[in-house]
């Protein structure tokens, strides 16, 4: 079974005039294991479907499957239970709370679903250790660095047994060493199992996936199963 399936997605943003179709008939499928990465120039849909992969938008028309659930035919409740449990969000927008450390952070989904606070804080230390900050889990995010904090955001993502990890441009504020890493965490997930969406704009990012989906105009207009040249696909679609 498909992790996440788009079946004949259409997102039409706005009323009238204002009308902007931002995903226009897109399929697609991603399995348990895959990591795959979505590119295209600014616009064209990258954000759009990741949020309705993630439940946080709905479609216009079409279906959105997670792991076999059709999104639409779910409770708010199951809704919400599905994001807190099998889904992981990594953000340009970091979203760590303030007044909690990094392990509080990383520990909350996992409380929040009533997993005992003893159990969350030691998957919490797993999740810190997995990006390379398990010593800084005392900290608050304004004690840490840009880099830190995003590394702390990814292990919030990955805590407990998410199955589809949903990332926009991850490594947006970090150097490229420590987002090279982040990019490796999130690659290993997927080699034990998760299946993983990358929006980037970035074409040596796009390389750590299996495959490559590239969006125009909210249309899948390519796609490649070699990331190692996701330049030619940029080459030829731009
Ligand atoms: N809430 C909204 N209301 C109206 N139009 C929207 C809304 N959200 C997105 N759009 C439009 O839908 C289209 C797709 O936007 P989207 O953010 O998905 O693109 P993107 O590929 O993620 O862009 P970027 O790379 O700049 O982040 C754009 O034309 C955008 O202006």
């Amino acid at each position: 079974m498909s992790a996440l399936k788009l079946v004949d997605v259409t997102r039409v943003h706005g009323v009238g005039e204002s009308q902007v179709v931002a995903l226009d008939r897109v399929s697609l499928s991603v399995s348990p294991g895959e990591l795959v990465a979505v590119m295209g120039p600014s616009g064209s849909g990258k954000s759009t479907l990741l949020n309705l992969a993630g439940a946080l938008d709905n479609p216009s028309s079409g279906q959105v499957l997670v792991e076999g659930d059709d999104l639409a035919k779910l409770s708010p409740r199951q809704v919400a239970a599905l994001r807190r449990q099998r889904l992981g969000f990594v953000f340009q927008d970091l979203n760590l709370i303030p007044s909690l450390t990094a392990a509080e952070n990383v520990a909350l989904p996992l409380e929040l679903d009533g997993v005992s606070a003893r159990a969350a804080r030691k998957h919490a230390a797993e999740a810190l250790e997995s990006v390379g900050i398990r010593d800084l889990g005392d900290r608050f995010p304004e004690e840490m660095s840009g880099g830190q904090q995003q590394r702390a955001a990814i292990a919030r993502a990955l805590v407990g047994e998410r199955r589809l990890v949903l990332a926009d441009e991850p490594t947006g504020a970090l150097d490229s060493t420590t987002g090279e890493a982040v990019l490796r965490v999130l690659r290993d997930r997927c080699d034990a199992g998760a299946a993983g969406l990358l929006v980037t704009h970035e074409a040596r990012h796009a390389a750590w996936a299996d495959r490559v989906v590239f969006l125009r105009d909210g249309k899948v207009v390519d796609t490649t199963g070699d990331p190692s040249e996701p330049e030619s696909l940029l080459g030829s679609a731009v």
